[in-house]
């Protein structure tokens, strides 16, 4: 393997701008990174922006392509690689998915089959290089390339590997859809604190800067999140009143059934059965 693998992205849309931004910035070199989509008007800002070379056609950087990124979303997944299947079974290179709820069986079987396949469940926060992603491989994936996808998503956060194909849904509806849940639980602190005569400039700001803090306290500490959330709530003061109210409507059962959905529909979307 070369030592930057030529990487095609299909689809520039969120997730494939975040992801080429993070190979960038990395020092990966623009001549080895190319982009396709439908609209010219979105390749142009990932040109411009990534000063790499784009096309509407699909095709286009098949000839030299290693490994092949799928960015596009779930529903238009099948048409798009079916149209690149006759090029991708003569150039057999690395494919990776990013796309939520999608199998590498359906993916293998519509590109032709017999292929090595990457699953991986980013997150938006890869916009700013903290990222989380969640990766299966199939066995047909070699080591080297196994390396490949591993620097991709490192190059915009965290990776975590998984050995069974299953264990994507839990991550899908975890880190996948996690951003959401903590920019709602953002929202809510927001309105409570502006309902109480806050201006809403600074709820809104203090509201962040309290998430982003907590969260980076709890990277940095040795501590489990359970023991930083004591550390905050003094005996007889405002935090305990505050978790009390919490735990009385059972916020944990909460968290726990909403997860639940969104790795049901994850199971859904792949036309598969959840276990009981
Ligand atoms: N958003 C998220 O939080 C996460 C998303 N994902 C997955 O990432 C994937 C992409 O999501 P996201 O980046 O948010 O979506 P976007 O809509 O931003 O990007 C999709 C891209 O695919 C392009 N596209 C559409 N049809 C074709 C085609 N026939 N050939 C080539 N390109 C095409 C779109 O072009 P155009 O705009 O012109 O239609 C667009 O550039 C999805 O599968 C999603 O499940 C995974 C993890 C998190
Ligand atoms: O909501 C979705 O289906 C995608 C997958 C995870 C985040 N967004």
């Amino acid at each position: 393997m070369k030592e930057h693998p030529q990487l095609t992205f299909i689809g520039a849309g969120n997730m494939a701008r975040a992801i080429l931004g993070g190979l960038i910035a990395n020092g990966y070199p623009a001549n080895r990174l190319a982009a396709t989509a439908p609209a010219e008007q979105e390749l142009k800002e990932a040109a411009d922006a990534f000063g790499i070379p784009t096309s509407t056609d699909n095709q286009t950087f098949m000839a030299d392509c290693d490994a092949l990124i799928l960015c596009v979303k779930p529903q238009v997944m099948q048409a798009v690689c079916e149209g690149l299947a006759d090029a991708v079974q003569q150039r057999r290179p690395l494919i990776v998915s990013i796309a939520a709820g999608v199998s590498c069986e359906q993916i293998e079987a519509w590109l032709g089959g017999d292929l090595p396949v990457v699953r991986c469940m980013p997150n938006t926060p890869a916009q700013v290089h903290l990222g989380a992603s969640g990766l299966y491989a199939n066995p047909r994936v070699s080591e080297a390339q196994r390396e490949i996808a591993d620097n991709l998503f490192s190059a915009v956060g965290i990776v975590a590997w998984t050995s069974k194909q299953e264990d994507i849904h839990t991550v899908t509806a975890l880190s996948g859809s996690g951003p959401a849940y903590c920019f709602m639980f953002m929202e809510a602190m927001e309105e409570a604190a502006a309902s109480l005569g806050l201006n809403p400039a600074s709820a809104r700001t203090l509201a962040i800067q309290t998430m982003r803090g907590a969260a980076e306290l709890a990277t940095r500490s040795e501590e489990s999140p359970a023991q930083l959330k004591k550390r905050v709530m003094s005996p007889g003061g405002t935090t305990e009143q505050a978790i009390k109210s919490f735990e009385e409507q059972d916020m944990k059962a909460m968290v726990k059934t909403a997860i639940r959905k969104a790795w049901g529909r994850s199971y859904e979307l792949s036309g598969e059965r959840a276990p009981e």
